[in-house]
């Protein structure tokens, strides 16, 4: 069995390495396995409390028990995700269901197969090439708050799904998804739910078995399929050279590019399953950030002024472009902590593929090991007050004065987040066009939330809008108070 070198440092009869990793014993006959499935994030937060840093927890009955470790603590997440993540594998259960749902796309795919994707795919999240999104971004911000106009409040979730999924399929994919959004708003949450119901489950019945959630699920993922082969069909009949503004730049073309090459590269399906992963990863998580950040907000006068005093200073009847984020630190403060509060990736799987010893305890080889940007975004150690809501958090001073994994919405090391950088240009440009044009306001009333794949509201979050000034105040005047 293979052995990670801190593992072999540590010396021979010290407690520390050998000593059991703690852990909540939960129900006699079930584990953990109740509260994971009422509470999940909850319950990963109390054992993080209650155990420490590095814990054990176990759901299901003796035989079938699940057991995670669960890694808390930013030297520890480091570790798995970066430093030691050749002996951490995406072979966990989770990432095993998401595979079996959503195929190989960038996000499951391994070793060779990975690298080859990566490669290609890496040019379009290039700097460069992402501050070249900001005009499609703007435009989007802009077409959402002339949506809002003459409402009096609008159900952020859905609103921000739709800005995302919009922009994600313009720039990757020169399409226009309007006809789909609903398809994916209703479909994407059922697959969701469907693959975190079976990696918490000790039992899983085989796929094929004709099940109601089984049905379910099928229906919800050939929903969402036949959207990705829309969406691929139409620029097949249009070529590349048709009317969209991204054609032979984005992420079909390059990946078209590579089915024609010689070496066999990309067949129909990795084709699909890569449009997939993008429309998944790229519109879901941005959405939730953007959510959550306009209710933060609307719940926190004072921060929304703040934020907007810097808006307002910006080159009036300027378009923003990249450049503009490096004017807006303070609303970039408010995303980032937004996304710490929030972080829209809650939980991260692997599988230990060697023992390792983490923060003075052994992960045995095998292990399915849990990395938790939720907890580790809460760890009393490396935040104040860290259910209190304090952009300032994020000045540069103290961010560099503190562990560089206390806050990984993005995760870390070579799987980090091919997305991140347009991510938070997306959100901060969107932000600053809604916030421009709009006054937000919400009662400070709890965000139930639930951890699926990623992080989802429960239910609707509605946000009051006021327009604020210039053209849209102006055409809605007669509604204004
Ligand atoms: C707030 C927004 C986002 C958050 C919080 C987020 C979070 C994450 C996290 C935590 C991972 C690492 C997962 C792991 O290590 O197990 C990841 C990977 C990934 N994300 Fe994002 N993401 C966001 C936006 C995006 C966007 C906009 C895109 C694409 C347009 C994207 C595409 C991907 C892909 C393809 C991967 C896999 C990368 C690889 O393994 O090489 N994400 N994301």
């Amino acid at each position: 069995m293979a052995v990670s070198r801190t593992a072999r440092r540590s010396a021979p009869g010290t407690t520390s390495a050998t000593a059991p990793v703690p852990g909540p014993t939960g129900h006699p006959l079930l584990g953990s396995a109740l509260d994971l499935r009422r509470d999940p994030l909850g319950t990963f937060v109390r054992a993080q409390r209650e155990h420490g840093d590095v814990v054990r927890v176990s759901a299901g009955p003796p035989g079938l028990r699940t057991v995670m470790y669960c890694v808390f603590s930013p030297e520890g997440a480091q570790q798995v995700l970066a430093t030691q993540a050749a002996n951490f594998r995406k072979d966990n259960v989770f990432y095993e269901e998401i595979r079996q749902t959503g195929g190989n796309g960038l996000l499951t795919s391994q070793d060779d197969v990975y690298l080859r994707q990566r490669r290609l795919i890496q040019p379009l999240f290039t700097k460069k090439r992402v501050d070249g999104y900001a005009a499609t971004i703007t435009d989007e911000a802009e077409a959402t708050a002339e949506r809002w106009r003459n409402r009096p409040d609008v159900d952020v979730v859905r609103e921000m799904d739709r800005l995302a999924l919009r922009t994600v399929s313009r720039v990757l994919f020169g399409a226009d998804v309007e006809a789909a959004v609903d398809v994916i708003h209703v479909n994407f949450p059922v697959i969701s739910a469907y693959i975190t119901g079976r990696a918490y489950s000790p039992l899983r019945l085989p796929r094929t078995w004709p099940t109601p959630s089984n049905r379910r699920a099928e229906a919800a993922t050939r929903a969402v399929y036949e959207v990705c082969d829309r969406i691929i069909a139409a620029r097949r009949s249009n070529g590349d050279e048709a009317a969209h503004e991204t054609a032979g730049t984005d992420l079909l073309s390059l990946l078209a590019q590579a089915q024609n090459e010689e070496d066999g590269s990309l067949d129909a399906t990795e084709l699909r399953d890569q449009v997939l992963v993008f429309l998944l990863a790229g519109h879901e998580t941005t959405a939730t950030s953007l959510a959550f950040a306009l209710r933060l907000l609307a719940c926190h006068p004072e921060a929304r002024a703040r934020a907007q005093e810097e808006i307002d200073a910006l080159p009036p009847g300027e378009p923003c472009t990249a450049a503009t984020m490096d004017q807006l630190p303070y609303l970039t403060r408010v995303l980032k902590e937004t996304m710490r509060l929030y972080p829209a990736a809650p939980l991260m799987g692997r599988r230990a593929v060697a023992e390792t010893e983490i923060d003075g305890h052994v992960i045995p080889a095998g292990a399915d090991v849990l990395i938790s940007p939720w907890v580790t975004h809460r760890h009393p150690a490396h935040w104040t007050d860290p259910a209190r809501f304090d952009p300032d958090r994020f000045t540069p001073d103290r961010e560099a004065a503190r562990h560089r994994y206390a806050w990984l919405p993005f995760g870390g090391g070579p799987r980090a987040c091919i997305g991140r950088h347009f991510s938070m240009l997306e959100s901060v440009l969107a932000l600053a066009v809604l916030l421009r044009e709009y006054d937000v306001e919400a009662p400070a009333t709890e965000m139930p939330v639930t951890a699926a794949v990623t992080l989802q509201a429960v239910g609707e979050a509605r946000v009051g809008v006021r327009a604020r000034r210039g053209r849209l105040a102006a055409e809605s005047m007669p509604l204004s108070p």
